[in-house]
């Protein structure tokens, strides 16, 4: 038996379809959304995932903004490109390409960003109002992940997730949606201090395998028919590897590939992000009195 693939292309696709009218509605109403990046530095990998950023924006008729910075920029020269865009009308959302260069203070610079503008929903401030229940910009890829999951029909209300990673892009921050009322799913976490992870991964129905670890989940850690979600990619002399062993398809009802799952639909759901808040815009001033 082989898992059904949870194809995150095609669900990239539908979202974007639904994004192109959204898109329209919103310039009929002088309000094109713009999505801005700043990219710090010549890493290749940075640099692609920006360019891909971008070409998705073209195809939805989405504004771009880039800021480019050289290596060396120093922080001040990183603020000036922040307070640039969290002044600039026509940045609706955006987002500092991580990571930053060592001698920058990263956490400094992405709390300088205006939180009404932060695509990534990772500001310290969305990720208290995350936590609150109160209305914020959700991050990308845990948003991704449970689409995902909804978009193939795997039940979620009461369903036993198991998480492996903590970091903040997923880990830490894919319980704070997977436990909301909407959802209903028990979470558990588990990082490099869990004592078994093979016991606990094996009660999982739902397994989000974000480590960043090559091959860290093997088929005999999975129950029959569970969905494997493949978050981490890391970067080999094999080329891109996924936190997923290929023979767990073997086992899984459902997995993620990887590239080809949860990537594009972080990409996606930045721009439903930049697009949700020009909405809100609109729907605020078309209420505000006159
Ligand atoms: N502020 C910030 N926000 C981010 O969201 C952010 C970031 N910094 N820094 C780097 C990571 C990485 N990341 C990816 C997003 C999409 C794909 C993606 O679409 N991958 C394709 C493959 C693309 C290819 O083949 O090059 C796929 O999985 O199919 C990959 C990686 C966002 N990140
Ligand atoms: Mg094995």
């Amino acid at each position: 038996m082989t898992a059904t693939a949870l194809d995150g292309k095609a669900t990239r696709d539908e979202i974007f379809s639904d994004l192109r009218g959204r898109v329209e509605a919103l310039t009929a109403a002088g309000r094109t959304p713009g999505l801005g990046t700043i990219l710090v530095g010549d890493d290749p990998g940075s640099q692609a995932y920006v360019r891909g950023k971008h070409a998705d924006c073209a195809k939805l008729g989405i504004a771009s903004i880039r800021r480019d910075l050289p290596a060396d920029a120093t922080s001040a020269d990183i603020d000036a490109a922040i307070d640039d865009l969290n002044a600039d009308p026509a940045c609706t959302g955006y987002i500092v390409q991580l990571p930053l260069p060592n001698h920058v203070d990263a956490t400094a610079a992405l709390e300088r960003i205006d939180p009404r503008k932060d695509a990534d929903g990772l500001h310290p401030v969305n990720l208290g109002r995350l936590v609150l229940g109160a209305p914020a910009p959700l991050p990308c890829t845990p948003r991704g992940v449970i689409h995902l999951l909804r978009r193939y029909d795997i039940p979620l209300d009461g369903a036993r997730v198991v998480v492996v990673g903590r970091g903040v892009t997923i880990g830490r921050t894919i319980g704070l949606l997977l436990t909301r009322r909407s959802e209903n799913a028990t979470v558990t976490l588990c990082h490099t201090g869990t004592r078994d992870l093979a016991a606990e991964v094996s009660r999982a129905d739902i397994v989000v395998a974000a480590a960043g670890s090559p091959h860290l989940i093997t088929p005999d850690m999975v129950a029959p028919g569970a969905a494997v979600v493949d978050v981490g990619v890391s970067r080999t002399d094999a080329g891109l590897v996924g936190d997923v062993h290929p023979d767990v398809w073997e086992v899984a009802g459902h997995v993620s590939p990887n590239p080809g799952g949860v990537g594009p639909l972080t990409r996606a759901f930045l721009l439903v992000n930049v697009v949700e808040q020009a909405e809100s815009e609109v729907a605020a001033s078309a209420g505000a009195p006159v």
